[in-house]
C-alpha cells in the first residue's frame, strides 16, 4: 500500500464545521486520481475481500469508482445504492447521517439470500454503512464481506452491531494531516 500511504501525505484536510475532511483522489476525485493508486486499491481490496459473492454493492457517490474497478477485475456485478429515487418496486429507503450530513439513499436490485460485498472508499462515524447494513438486512440479503480503503480510528456506529470491516488503511484525521496507524 505504498502508494496509498504516500497519498495520504499530500492531501489536503479542509473544515467541514467543525469537522475535518480529507480531500483525497479516492473520496473525492480530486485532486487528480493516478490508474497506479487505484490498481494499488483494487489489487488491495481483492487480497482481503471475500469474493465469492453475487454482488458488488457500492453507496454514491465515492464508492462507486473503487468497485466499478473491482468488478471489471472480478467479474462480479456491481449495484450502486443511489443519493436519487427511481420509484421502482421494491425500490428500499434508508436515511444515512454521516459526521457532516444527513441524507436519504434508495436500494434497488437487491434480493434476499443475494450474497454481498460492499466497498467504500472510507468509513468514518459508520452512519453511512450501519444504516446500509440494516436495510441490507431487512431485505434478507446476506452481508458476505464489508471492505473499506479508509478507516477513522477510534470507533464507529458498526461498533454495536455484528458486522466486521476491513480497511485497507486505518487513519486519524485532524487539521494538522493524516496520522496512519498501523
Ligand atoms: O462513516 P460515515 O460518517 O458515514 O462517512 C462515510 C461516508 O461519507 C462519505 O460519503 P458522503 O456522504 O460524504 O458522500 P459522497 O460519497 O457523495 O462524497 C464516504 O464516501 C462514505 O460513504
Ligand atoms: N473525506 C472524508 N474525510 C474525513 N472524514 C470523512 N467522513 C466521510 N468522508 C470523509
Amino acid at each position: 500500500m505504498e502508494k496509498l500511504r504516500e497519498s495520504l501525505h499530500e492531501a489536503p484536510i479542509i473544515d467541514k464545521d467543525g469537522y475535518s475532511y480529507l480531500v483525497h483522489p479516492l473520496s473525492n476525485g480530486v485532486p487528480m486520481l493516478d490508474p497506479q493508486l487505484l490498481r494499488e486499491v483494487v489489487v488491495g481490496v481483492t487480497r482481503v475481500a471475500d469474493l465469492d459473492v453475487d454482488k458488488i454493492v457500492a453507496p454514491e457517490a465515492m464508492g462507486i469508482h473503487i468497485a466499478t474497478a473491482l468488478s471489471l477485475q472480478t467479474d462480479i456485478p456491481l449495484v450502486v445504492i443511489r443519493k436519487r429515487s427511481y420509484g421502482l418496486d421494491e425500490e428500499v429507503a434508508l436515511h444515512k447521517t454521516t459526521g457532516y450530513s444527513d441524507s436519504e439513499m434508495f436500494i434497488n436490485d437487491i434480493e434476499a439470500d443475494d450474497d454481498l460485498l460492499i466497498v467504500d472508499d472510507l468509513l468514518s462515524t459508520g452512519g453511512t454503512m450501519a444504516a446500509i447494513c440494516d436495510a441490507l438486512d431487512d431485505i434478507g440479503a446476506n452481508i458476505s464481506d464489508i471492505v473499506v480503503v479508509f478507516r477513522k480510528v477510534g470507533g464507529s456506529a458498526l461498533d454495536e452491531t455484528d458486522y466486521e470491516v476491513t480497511s485497507l488503511l486505518d487513519i486519524s484525521v485532524d487539521q494538522s494531516g493524516v496520522t496512519i496507524h498501523d
